[in-house]
Order: structure tokens, then sequence, then C-alpha cells
């Protein structure tokens, strides 16, 4: 039996694919498998048992990724899973700032008791009165997931866009429409843009990226989109920009004290990727990412450890090594192998920046002494035993 716990409530079709060898526990110390959206675990003590988190989503900055390599546990997101529900966020997004739907919506609401209503929409719908995003300019930074799928949809609104990503995955490019300008620095898409969207993960090199010395780069009247995380943009410097109405709008997934109430900001309290469809997608690819590890050893989608897949275990016994990516460390293991007589049947090595996965099928039965063994060499976070 396998245990696992939802930090968050996760789809009931992903949940669903759990077989009856897997139960949910209650409190997540006892668990091997924790499956997460946004809540942040990075005071949570993590549990001996724990073999991997899987985040229904995107963003890992909630999850202490350092913590969990050291410890051997795998961390897993759901690449994609969620991109389209963003997508249609930000169009909407783009649009609220573009038309004062949100005005007018509450003046019509104020109206409820009104008789008079149709005659005086009339006269008022000229202070709701907005401007079109054909023609205009839409720069959007990361062109991942979410940022190649942005970008598309608004050529097809007839905007003109203008693509930053210095690290584009050669499948992104390939999926990026050709009539998107190929922005080669900040500068050039800040100058050019109308319209901004960030789609970056909040990482050292991006956070507090959107400041004052980005926004004097742009040009007045700039809408800002953030729809990755509050922390890519200073919110204080976006406040003094709104406020002195260099920027025009800034539309945020992410409401913070600072930042809430202020005049020109539209903040929409993290929905992007909550939608029936990408919460469907982001946990059934997350429970499939779980026990594909569990029951194989295979990582796919992990963002701490290498991807590594062997297939289905069948007969073998497979052993697992989360280790350090350092030398001799798979001479090691097959030197204990062969002092015990272990014959390899199939291996596979991979690594990812400092550490490594092992994994070795063996056509016998495996002693706890090896185990041990190989547990104890340098370097080495974890093993595990699938037979
Ligand atoms: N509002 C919401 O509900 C959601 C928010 N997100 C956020 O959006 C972010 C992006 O999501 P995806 O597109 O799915 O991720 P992704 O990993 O597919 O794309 C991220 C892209 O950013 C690029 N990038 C990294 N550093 C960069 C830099 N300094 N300048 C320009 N590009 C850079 C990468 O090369 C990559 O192409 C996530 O990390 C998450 O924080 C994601 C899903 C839902
Ligand atoms: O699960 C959610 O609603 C958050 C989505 C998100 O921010 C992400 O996938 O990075």
């Amino acid at each position: 039996m396998y245990h696992y716990h939802c930090l968050n409530p996760i789809a009931e079709v992903g949940l669903n694919r759990f077989t009856e060898n897997y139960i949910p526990v209650k409190d997540a110390k006892d668990a091997q498998a924790i499956l997460v959206r946004s809540a942040s675990m990075h005071e949570m003590e993590l549990g001996k048992e724990l073999l991997c988190i899987a985040r229904a989503g995107a963003g890992v900055n909630n999850i202490p990724l350092d913590q969990c390599t050291k410890e051997g546990v795998v961390v897993f997101n759901t690449p994609g899973a969620n991109a389209n529900g963003v997508k249609e966020l930000v169009i909407a997004g783009m649009l609220l700032a573009s038309r004062d739907i949100i005005g007018g919506v509450n003046w019509v609401q104020e109206k409820e008791e009104d008789g008079n209503i149709a005659k005086e929409t009339e006269k008022a719908k000229k202070a709701f009165a907005g401007r079109e995003l054909d023609g205009k300019k839409l720069g959007v930074i990361g062109l991942g997931a979410i940022g190649v799928l942005v970008a598309n949809a608004a050529t097809h609104l007839g905007m003109d866009v203008y693509g930053y990503d210095p690290y584009v995955s050669v499948d992104a490019a390939w999926r990026l429409s050709r009539s998107i300008h190929h922005a080669k620095t900040l500068d050039e898409l800040y100058k050019e843009c109308d319209y901004i969207t960030v789609h970056v993960p909040a990482l050292e090199s991006t956070i507090g990226m959107i400041d004052k010395n980005a926004m004097t780069l742009m040009k007045k009247n700039v809408v800002i989109l953030n729809f990755a995380r509050d922390t890519l943009v200073n919110e204080e410097d976006m406040v003094d920009a709104l406020l002195s109405g260099k920027v025009k709008n800034y539309v945020s997934d992410f409401p913070t004290p600072k930042i809430v109430g202020v005049k020109g900001a539209i903040v929409i309290p993290h929905l992007g990727a909550s939608t029936e469809e990408s919460e469907d997608n982001c946990a059934k690819m997350a429970v499939k990412e779980t026990m594909n590890y569990i029951e194989n050893g295979n990582i796919k989608n992990s963002v701490n450890y290498p991807d590594c897949d062997m297939g289905f275990r069948g007969e073998n016994s497979r052993i697992t090594l989360l280790h350090e990516n350092k030398p001799n460390m798979i001479g090691q293991f097959s030197n204990i192998l062969g002092e015990a007589s272990m014959n390899i049947a199939d291996m596979s090595n991979k690594g990812k920046k400092s550490f490594a996965y092992t994994m070795i099928d063996i056509d016998s039965e495996v002693p706890q002494d090896v185990i041990d063994k190989l547990a104890s060499v340098d370097g080495v976070k974890k093993v595990r035993l699938l037979t």
C-alpha cells in the first residue's frame, strides 16, 4: 500500500486514477507522495517516508526545492497542463484593461432599482469607452507553455506581437507563429510595446525584473499584465508608475496589500489555472507522474532530478538511486553489486546539474545488505528497491 496526501484540493478525475494500492492519509508526515497546488511547503517538515511531491501546476516556488533534492525527494510539476486556462485569462485581462468593462458593469449593478436605466445608459456609456487591441503591440516575456499560447492568440486579435526568451526551447520555438517578432533584448520590447505580459518563473534572475528602470523605458500608458508571480514586479515602483500615469493598468493575478485598491490596478484572485479543464489536466498528470515514479521508479517532468525512464519494471528487481552527480558513483554501485554476484540486466544513468539518478534492473533477488551498502556510498541521497 502507498500513502498520499493532498495539501490542496486536487481534481477527483485525477485522484480516481490512483489504483486501490493508494490510500489518502490525513497527515502529510505519513505520506510517500504529496500532491499540492499553491500551498506553501517552505515551513513544513518533510516526512521520513516521503518519496515525491507532485505540483499540480507549473510554478514550484511554494516548494523547498533545495531541501527536497538533498533529502532525495523528487519534485514533479505538470508542464503545460494549465497553460490554456492562463492564456484565456490573459486575453481577458487585456480586454479588461482596454475597455472599462468593470466600471460599466459596476455602474449597471448600482442601477438595479432604476426604471430609467435604458435611457440613462446611452448618456452614461461614454464614461466607459475604451480602445481596441487590433493593431496594438504586445510584448511577451517568456515563451514557454503559456507565453507561446498568449503570443499566438494575440496575433489572431490583430496584435503585433514581440517575444523575448533567451532560453526558448526548440519545441516552443516550433509552436510559435511565424509572425511574431523576435525581440533580442528586453529594452527593445519595453520601448516598442503597448501591452507587456510576463510569463517567466520566479527565479533569482527574474524576481523584481519589472521595476522602475524597466518601466522608465516603456511607453506612457503601457498596460502590464502579470499572471506569473507577484514577486516579478517591484510593487512599490508599480504603485508609483500607476499613480503618475506612466502605467495605465497593471493587471495582476496576485492580490497583495500593496497593490489592491491602487488606481489602475486590476487584480484577480489567482484564477489563471482555476478552470475545470486545467484542474483536471494538472491532476491527471500529477497522479500519473506519481504512480510511475513510485511503482516503476521512472522520472518524468521533475524539476529537481533528471528525467529517466526504463519502462515498466516487469519481472526484474529494480534498484533506484538518487545521488550527487560526481565521478565514480556508477563504479562504486557496480562494485557493490559485483561483489554480491548480482547481474545487471539493464541500467540507465542521467544527470541534472549537481544531481543524478541511476536505475538498475537485476535479474535476481536483491538482499537488504546490498541496498544498505549502496545507501552508504558517499553522495547517495536515497536508494529504493522495487520488487
Ligand atoms: N496564474 C496562474 O494561475 C499560473 C501561473 N503560472 C506561472 O507562469 C509561469 C510560466 O508558466 P509556463 O509558461 O507554464 O512555464 P514554462 O516553464 O513552460 O515557461 C517559462 C519560460 O520562461 C522562460 N524564461 C526563464 N527565464 C527567463 C528570462 N529571464 N527571460 C525570459 N524568459 C525566461 C523559459 O525559457 C521558459 O520558456 C510559471 O512559472 C508560474 O509561475 C503558471 C500557471 C498558472
Ligand atoms: O493551482 C493553481 O491554481 C495555481 C496555478 C499556478 O500558479 C501554477 O501552476 O504555477
